[in-house]
C-alpha cells in the first residue's frame, strides 16, 4: 500500500517490480483490485503501476468542481512523482479516457496504449444525467443491478453469483460523490478530435458482451488512431481482465512484446 498527495488529494497507488513501466487505470466504480487477475498473469520484469483515481478505492475525494482534466493531471503528476517516462498505459473504460487524455497532453509519459472497453466518447449526456439523478435519489445501489449486467456476461452472472456479490460490494461502496464526479467527467468528455491526432502503438480490446462500451464503439475509437489494432474478447462483458484473464493477459503481453516492453 503506497500513498502520495497528488494535486492536493490523497492517492492510493501500487508501484511494483522493475523494468519497463506498465500503468493501469481502472474504471468507474472499481478500484485497483480490478487488475489483480490480469496482473497475476503477466511475467516478471515489468514495472507495474496501479492507482485508485480520486473518489474511488482508498484515495481521497476532493471538493466538487473537478473533471476529466483533473483525472488526467492526477495520473500525470503521479508518473512525474515516480519518475516514469514512456509507459504503456492500460486504461479500462474511464481509465481508457484518462489514457487517451494523457497521451494527448503528455506524450512523453505514454509510449503505447491499451484501450480496454473504452471510447473517445462514452454515452449520451442524457444517459449520464439520468444515472446521476437516480444515484442522487437512491445512492449507487439504485443503479447497481443494471451496472452488473453490463460488467459481466450472462454466463458469469449465472455461474458465479457469490463472486458477483463481491463486485457489487466494490461498486456500491464507491463514495457517492466520487462516483458522481466521474459520471459527470465522462458526460462532459469528447476526445474524438484529440484522439484522432494520436500517433502511438495502440491495442483496443472489448468484451463481446460489453453493454457499456459495446465492441463497435471501441472499434470506432481504435479506427481513429492510425495503425491501432482491435481484438474481441469472447465471453466477457465490460471487465475482460476479470472474466477472461488468460485471454486478456495474452493479448496485452503480445502487444507489450511487439513494442519492446516485455
Ligand atoms: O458503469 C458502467 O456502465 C460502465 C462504465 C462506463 C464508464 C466506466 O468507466 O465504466
Amino acid at each position: 500500500m503506497q500513498a502520495a498527495v497528488i494535486n492536493g488529494c490523497l492517492m492510493h497507488y501500487a508501484d511494483q517490480g522493475a523494468g519497463a513501466p506498465v500503468v493501469f487505470a481502472n474504471s468507474l466504480g472499481t478500484d485497483m483490485r480490478v487488475w489483480d487477475r490480469l496482473i497475476a498473469r503477466l511475467p516478471e520484469g515489468l514495472r507495474i503501476i496501479r492507482y485508485d483515481k480520486r473518489g474511488h478505492g482508498l484515495s481521497g475525494l476532493p471538493e466538487d468542481g473537478w473533471g476529466m482534466g483533473d483525472l488526467v493531471q492526477d495520473l500525470a503528476a503521479l508518473l512525474d512523482r515516480l519518475e516514469v517516462r514512456g509507459a504503456a498505459v492500460v486504461g479500462l473504460s474511464i481509465g481508457g479516457m484518462i489514457a487517451q487524455g494523457l497521451a494527448a497532453e503528455r506524450p512523453d509519459l505514454v509510449r503505447a496504449m491499451v484501450l480496454m472497453d473504452t471510447a473517445a466518447k462514452i454515452g449520451a449526456p442524457g444517459m449520464w444525467d439520468a444515472r446521476i439523478a437516480a444515484i442522487r435519489a437512491g445512492g449507487v445501489e439504485a443503479v447497481a443491478d443494471q451496472v452488473l449486467e453490463r460488467w459481466f456476461s450472462r454466463a458469469t452472472r449465472a455461474a458465479r453469483p457469490d463472486e458477483l456479490a463481491l463486485w457489487r460490494n466494490m461498486l456500491t461502496r464507491t463514495p457517492v460523490e466520487g462516483y458522481l464526479g466521474c459520471c459527470a467527467a465522462i458526460r462532459d468528455t469528447d476526445l474524438l478530435e484529440s484522439t484522432a491526432r494520436l500517433r502511438l502503438p495502440t491495442l483496443a480490446l472489448a468484451g463481446d458482451e460489453d453493454g457499456s462500451t459495446p465492441p463497435d464503439l471501441v472499434r470506432e475509437t481504435a479506427a481513429l488512431i492510425p495503425g491501432a489494432r482491435f481484438a474481441l474478447v469472447r465471453g466477457a462483458g465490460h471487465l475482460p481482465g476479470v472474466e477472461r484473464p488468460d485471454e486478456t493477459a495474452r493479448l496485452i503481453l503480445d502487444f507489450l512484446k511487439e513494442n519492446g516492453f516485455a
